[in-house]
Parts: C-alpha cells; sequence; structure tokens
C-alpha cells in the first residue's frame, strides 16, 4: 500500500503544532477542570462488555475541546479508517513482507468470512481451534499420558519473543483460571533458563510445546534441541518423544525435521505477526492452563474489542482516543516514552509484553514511501504494577524533567479480597491518589504554608520548599474495568494492539515487520564459529576484535600475557599490508 505525503506537511498536523506553539503553555488541567465541571464525562468512553464495562477516562490529559477536535481530524486525515478496514479485510498491508495482517480472524467468533487471496481463512482456523480444543481436552482430564503412563502435569513453552511474552503474560495473568498443568517458560538461549525450568520437573509428566513462527529461531531451536536431549536421557527411546514434544508453527517441513510427529503440530499461518501471535496455535500453553473455554472467553473479549474499533466513531473510539494523545505527546510536546501501569499483581508482565507489541510494531523510520521521517515515531513503552513502581521510578515521573504519560490500569473488583479486600481498597486508593497528583501537582505557596505550619523557620522554608512542590499538569489516562476475567483480558490486549495500529498508520510506517532485528542475528551467526576457532579474531573493528579475542583468552584459560599477544596479533592483521 504506497504511502502518503508527508505527515509534517498535513493541514490537520499543521493545524495541531500551530495550536501547541501558541497555546499549548497555557493548558492547565487544573483550571480546565475547574472550568467544565463536565469534563469527566465529555472526556472518558464506556465500553459495555460481557464481564462488565471498560472504563477510559483521558479527561486528565492535556487537551480542551479545540486539541481533540484537532486530533481527531488528524486521525481523519491520515485515512485511519480506511486502513483499518484494508487490514481487517485481509488486504496485503505488510506489503514489505508481502503478507496480510489477520490476527483479527484469529479471533473473529462471528465467523464470517475473511479472504486472503481469495481463500477463506476462516476454516482453518476454526479446524486449529478444534485440533486445540481435542489436545488440551486429553492432557487436562490425564487422558494424554507420558511414556510411562503417567499424566501431564507440567508444560513447558519453548520459544522467544512472539512466541513467549503473549503466553507468559496471559498465564500469569489468568492464574486464577488454572485448570490444567502448569505453565512454565523457557525463551532465553542463556542455558541457565532451561537448567533452573527443568530441574523442578518429572520428565515422565512434562509435555514441550516447541513455539516458532518460523521454526529457524536460534535460541528457540537451540533449547528444544537441549530439552530433547534432557528428555531423552530419562526415556532413553526416540519413540517417546511424539508423547512429550509438540510444535506451533508455520513451516511444517522444518517441524518434522525436527522429530515432531505431524499430528502432533498446530499451524499458524504467515499472516498472523509473531506480536500478535498470542490468538493462534501459539496460546496452546494458555488453553492447557485454563482450558479451551476460558481460552475462547479471551478471543471474545478481543473480538468485542475489534467491533468497537471498527464500528465506534472515530471520537469515541478508544483505541483512536489512546493513540491520538500519544501521538499529541510524542509528536508536539516531545515525550520520548510512556508508562503502563497495572494496578493488578495478575498484570506484572502486560508492559513487558507492550513493549514488543509496541516497540518492534512502531520503532521505524522510513515512511511507506521510502523516505525518512522528519519526526518521532514509535515512543519507548515501559512499566512496573503499582504499587512497586510508586516506590521505585514514580520520583521520576513526578518531579523529573521528561514528560512521561501514563496509563493506570485497575479492577475495580480483586480476586484475592485479602483481609475483607482492605488489600484492594488500598491499592484502589493508591491508584487514583497518583494520577490526581500528578494532575494537580502541589504550589510552591500550598508547601511553605505547610513548613510553616510545622514550626520551620523561614530560613529553612526558603531551603526546602522548592524541593516539595510538584509542578503537576503531568497526563495520565485511567483505565478501569469491573474483574481481570479472560474476556476482559483479551479486550485490553486487543485496545493496545490497536492503539498501536493506528499510530503506525499516522506516523506512515509499516507497523508489521521487523527488519531492525535482523542484522545482529546475522552478525552473531558469523561469530559464533569465531569464538571456538583458535585464532585470533581480526576481522572485526577494534572493539569487537578485542573483546572477542579477550573472552577466548579467559574461556580457555589462558594467561593475560597470551590476551596482550592477541591484540597484538588482531593490530597486525587488522593492518593492511
Ligand atoms: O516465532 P519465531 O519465528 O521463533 O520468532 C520469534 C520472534 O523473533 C522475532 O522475529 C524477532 O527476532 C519476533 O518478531 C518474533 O516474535
Amino acid at each position: 500500500m504506497a504511502g502518503r505525503e508527508f505527515l509534517t506537511q498535513d493541514p490537520a498536523w499543521k493545524s495541531l503544532k500551530s495550536f501547541y506553539d501558541s497555546n499549548a503553555k497555557s493548558l492547565k488541567m487544573l483550571q480546565l477542570f475547574k472550568e467544565d465541571p463536565r469534563r469527566f464525562e465529555k472526556f472518558s468512553v464506556s465500553l459495555d462488555g460481557k464481564d462488565g464495562a471498560l472504563l477510559v477516562d483521558f479527561s486528565k490529559n492535556l487537551i480542551n475541546d479545540e486539541v481533540f477536535q484537532l486530533l481527531i481530524n488528524l486521525l481523519k486525515s491520515a485515512q485511519v479508517e480506511k486502513m483499518r478496514d484494508a487490514m481487517f479485510a485481509g488486504e496485503k498491508i505488510n506489503f514489505t513482507e508481502d503478507r496480510a495482517v489477520l490476527h483479527t480472524a484469529l479471533r473473529n467468533r462471528a465467523n464470517t468470512p475473511i479472504y486472503v487471496e481469495g481463500k477463506d481463512v476462516m476454516p482453518d482456523v476454526n479446524a486449529v481451534l478444534k485440533h486445540m480444543r481435542e489436545f488440551t481436552d486429553k492432557v487436562r482430564n490425564g487422558s494424554w499420558l507420558g511414556y510411562t503412563g503417567k499424566p501431564i502435569t507440567d508444560c513447558v513453552n519453548i520459544g522467544i519473543g512472539g512466541s513467549d511474552l503473549g503466553p507468559v503474560m496471559v498465564t500469569e495473568a489468568l492464574k486464577k483460571y488454572q485448570c490444567g498443568p502448569t505453565s512454565h517458560f523457557v525463551s532465553n538461549v542463556d542455558g541457565t533458563h532451561l537448567a533452573e525450568t527443568v530441574k523442578k520437573l518429572n520428565p515422565e509428566t512434562t509435555l514441550f510445546i516447541i513455539a516458532s513462527k518460523t521454526f529457524t529461531t536460534q535460541e528457540t531451536i537451540t533449547n528444544a534441541l537441549s530439552a530433547k536431549q534432557w528428555f531423552l536421557q530419562y526415556a532413553k527411546d526416540e519413540a517417546a518423544v511424539s508423547k512429550h514434544f509438540v510444535a506451533l508453527s508455520t513451516n511444517g517441513p522444518k517441524v518434522k525435521e525436527f522429530g515432531i510427529d505431524e499430528a502432533n503440530m498446530f499451524e499458524f499461518w504467515d499472516w498472523v505477526g509473531g506480536r500478535y501471535s498470542l490468538w493462534s496455535a501459539i496460546g496452546l500453553s494458555i488453553a492447557l492452563m485454563i482450558g479451551m473455554d476460558n481460552f475462547e472467553q479471551l478471543l471474545e473479549g478481543a473480538h468485542h474489542l475489534d467491533k468497537h474499533f471498527l464500528e465506534a466513531p472515530v471520537e469515541k473510539n478508544i483505541p483512536m482516543i489512546l493513540a491520538a494523545l500519544g501521538i499529541w505527546y510524542s509528536n508536539f510536546y516531545g515525550a520520548q516514552s510512556y508508562t503502563i501501569l497495572p494496578y493488578d499483581q495478575y498484570l506484572h508482565r502486560f508492559p513487558a509484553y507492550f513493549q514488543q507489541g509496541d516497540m518492534e510494531s512502531n520503532g521505524k523510520y522510513i515512511t511507506r514511501s521510502g523516505q525518512r521521517v522528519d519526526y518521532s515515531t514509535g515512543p519507548v513503552a515501559w512499566g512496573e504494577p503499582g504499587t512497586n513502581g510508586q516506590h521505585a521510578f514514580y520520583q521520576l515521573i513526578h518531579q523529573g524533567t521528561n514528560l512521561i504519560p501514563c496509563d493506570f490500569l485497575i479492577p475495580v473488583e480483586t480476586q484475592n479480597p485479602v483481609q475483607n479486600g482492605l488489600h484492594h481498597q488500598i491499592l484502589l486508593s493508591n491508584f487514583l491518589a497518583q494520577t490526581e497528583a500528578l494532575m494537580r501537582g502541589k504550589t510552591l505557596e500550598e508547601v511553605e504554608k505547610e513548613l510553616r505550619d510545622s514550626g520551620m523557620s523561614e530560613s529553612q522554608i526558603k531551603l526546602i520548599a522548592p524541593h516539595k512542590v510538584f509542578e503537576g499538569n503531568r497526563p495520565s489516562n485511567s483505565i478501569v474495568f469491573q474483574k481481570l476475567t479472560p474476556f476482559t483480558l483479551g479486550t485490553l490486549i486487543a485496545m493496545y494492539e490497536m492503539k498501536i495500529f493506528v499510530q503506525g498508520i499516522v506516523w506512515d510506517i509499516n507497523s508489521f515487520d521487523q527488519w531492525g532485528v535482523e542484522l545482529g542475528k546475522v552478525l552473531a551467526k558469523a561469530i559464533l564459529p569465531e569464538l571456538t576457532s583458535p585464532n585470533v579474531i581480526a576481522s572485526h573493528d577494534s572493539s569487537t576484535n578485542g573483546l572477542i579475542n579477550y573472552i577466548k583468552t579467559l574461556r580457555y584459560g589462558l594467561t593475560h600475557r597470551n590476551h596482550d599477544y592477541f591484540c597484538n596479533q588482531a593490530q597486525c592483521l587488522a593492518q593492511p599490508s
């Protein structure tokens, strides 16, 4: 799909820029709240859902009616709706990989036909869901037996990036719904990850799920081979592998080559991006742990958000509003990051999940028509659960020199009402207090009065007061839901996916490829044999040569003299003869 005129030339962009230049400094949220008692109603959207409503309050943002309208104009001018429809219709919007982007088909619970190159993908989607149900039911009801006839108690998902982060995040978030084997995850090629995981496990009752879209990812294949080796130490029979290893992939031939029975392969397709794949067979570890009914609830929740995204007008459309606000801060206020702050311990991997979701999608500087952007694109996404973050990095959010827009998320209802719900009341009060504090701040007059009332001398007040001032006027969204159910989690994940999609459209980048991860992979493959060769390495820059030779010196127990020798040799070899 062709790119458009440069974003910064768009009249809608120019209007925002001129508003920002002449009025941004005078936008004071506290004042805006005083002036408009209906600000909360005006700047919040509620989406009813099966497990209660999702409320997005965006009134604590640096906007007034005019800015909001200008932001909406920008989305319209960027043709977000047209691109959205193209994505849902299966057009190949990921043009650098010549692929459709159809994770929405995986959760298309309406089961309406969706065509890719003239073929309806829904029958295949439904067939894999059926396969997942049959398999997960068997494992959960104990009729799938390991090589010694025992039922499966533990599953280890071996995958990385999108083949790991989604399942990790969801199984943590929905721990309360566990009704099947316990899930474990091995992603890092650092042998420690596998070693520390399997040491707690019994090979007779463990199922390994090898999750890789391409089935060529170095880390995953290395971990999978080592897991198989570990398993065979005990089982001592290749035939036992089929009872303990299954694969989730788009690459049938590679799965076969690895030695996994085709009957134990759960397929997905090239139109499912890795970071959007938890809805596909990649979600098998989730379905095993929480059961297929709950997994389908997760899909239902995402589908519910998809429908909202498709049908709600731009000014009432939650992902579009969140995207527009993010653009306001990134591109006009110069914010370089934003935080996701879930006040729900079950969501402790939610921010990490969206680090890939956002940064691998929108960390791009080339427009769809191949030019370098002259504006910021994807911000850094980060965060931790509240209240922990309050005691760690909130200092910088409140008083640092960077503007950091925050998304606060919280369930109204806890699933663990410890001490009759006291813990949750405290959690709720902190959630509410933080967004209020960020918005209203604390003036010098307020601080001075407080210090004076405490009996402090005037000279001390002069010294201390500035440190206790909060300038406030710092933006946040409050995202409130009834309870963290599979349905609601599906809705929340899809909400951020679509927000990221909208931003990519406005920034005119391809949010669905990830060429930026390739160079490091290629260089690592070249360096691997150099680490084991006996030769001095001189083929890189002096830092990389120096580091390789230094590591080899230490690894092979050579003396410091050898290290100097390696450096000298590398320098000689690197010099042109
Ligand atoms: O599922 P695969 O093919 O093993 O890829 C894993 C991850 O690696 C990446 O390609 C990045 O290196 C991600 O986009 C992907 O989620």
